[in-house]
């Protein structure tokens, strides 16, 4: 579904001179997989993603969708961000509505579908609220009934739920698990949360420090389906995969520190 075939990514500084954020990234998501990324803080994961998301392009290499090379946005893909996806003036039935209309579909039956989002969510009776009248985690599942809606073969989460309390982000995680299921979506998950990436997991990718990130670790996890994210913490073959992962985490950590302390 997903394909980075030797991509770097380089940014023009205000000195005039270039950064390498990305490079020779290799990556590949297969349909229906959920991979999530790791790495560094600084180290390139929301640049990555917004190259799948198509924002930007690839300064060398290639990004492929279903195979075909990616020019200009996404239209597969859609984003779910930390921050708040809902309009703040429109009602939870319009702000799920919203992806289908945009497209053209006729209001009532945008509502009618809107309705079974809202409630798959979790969110039925709350359809005539307005944002600030929800808590931060019935945001998030508008957030996500906006995004799954329009039916996108890829999701891309930009650290989407780490605003939340711990309770309520293995409320959503486990949730966006079992509507992830139902959907056959692709997902593409960044996280600085090295346990969350594992407890939702197919695979998960971890990206060296940076400048000039590259992929330093790719593991398939193997956890049996469904899962309990706040329960498979506790079995002896979660926590082996997560020391095998941290150990190639924590040495990246490291030397983005000293980078950090030497600038
Ligand atoms: N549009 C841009 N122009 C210039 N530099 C950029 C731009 N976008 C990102 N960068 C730089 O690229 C590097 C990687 O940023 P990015 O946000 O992708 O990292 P990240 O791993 O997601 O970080 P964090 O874990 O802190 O969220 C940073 O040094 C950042 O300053």
């Amino acid at each position: 579904m997903i394909e980075l075939k030797g991509v770097t990514k380089e940014f023009v500084k205000p000195s005039g001179e270039l950064h390498t954020v990305l490079h020779g990234i290799n990556l590949q998501v297969g349909k229906g997989e959920f991979c999530s990324i790791v790495g560094p803080t600084g180290c390139g994961k929301s640049t990555t993603l917004s190259l799948i998301a198509g924002f930007e392009p690839a300064t060398k290499g290639e990004v492929r969708i279903q195979g075909e090379p990616l020019s200009g946005i996404n239209s597969q893909a859609v984003c779910m961000f930390q921050t708040e996806n809902a309009f703040p003036w429109k009602t939870v039935i319009d702000n799920v509505s919203l992806g289908l209309r945009l497209k053209g579909v006729k209001k009532s039956e945008a509502y009618d579908e809107a309705r079974g989002w809202i409630q798959r969510v979790g969110l039925k009776g709350f359809e005539n609220h307005y944002p600030h009248q929800l808590s931060g985690g019935m945001r998030k599942r508008v957030g996500l009934a906006q995004c799954l809606i329009v039916q996108p073969k890829i999701l891309l989460m930009d650290e989407s739920f780490s605003a939340l309390d711990v309770h309520t982000r293995h409320l959503m995680e486990n949730e966006l698990l079992k509507i992830w299921s139902e959907t056959g979506a692709s997902v593409v998950f960044i996280t600085h949360d090295l346990e969350e990436a594992i407890a939702l997991s197919d695979r998960v990718v971890v990206l060296s420090a940076g400048p000039g990130s590259s992929v330093k670790g790719n593991y398939r996890i193997e956890l049996e389906r469904p899962r309990n994210v706040a329960e498979i913490r506790f079995d002896p073959a979660f926590m082996r995969i997560h020391e095998q992962i941290w150990n190639d985490l924590r040495d990246e950590v490291m030397i983005s520190y000293v980078h950090a302390a030497n600038h």
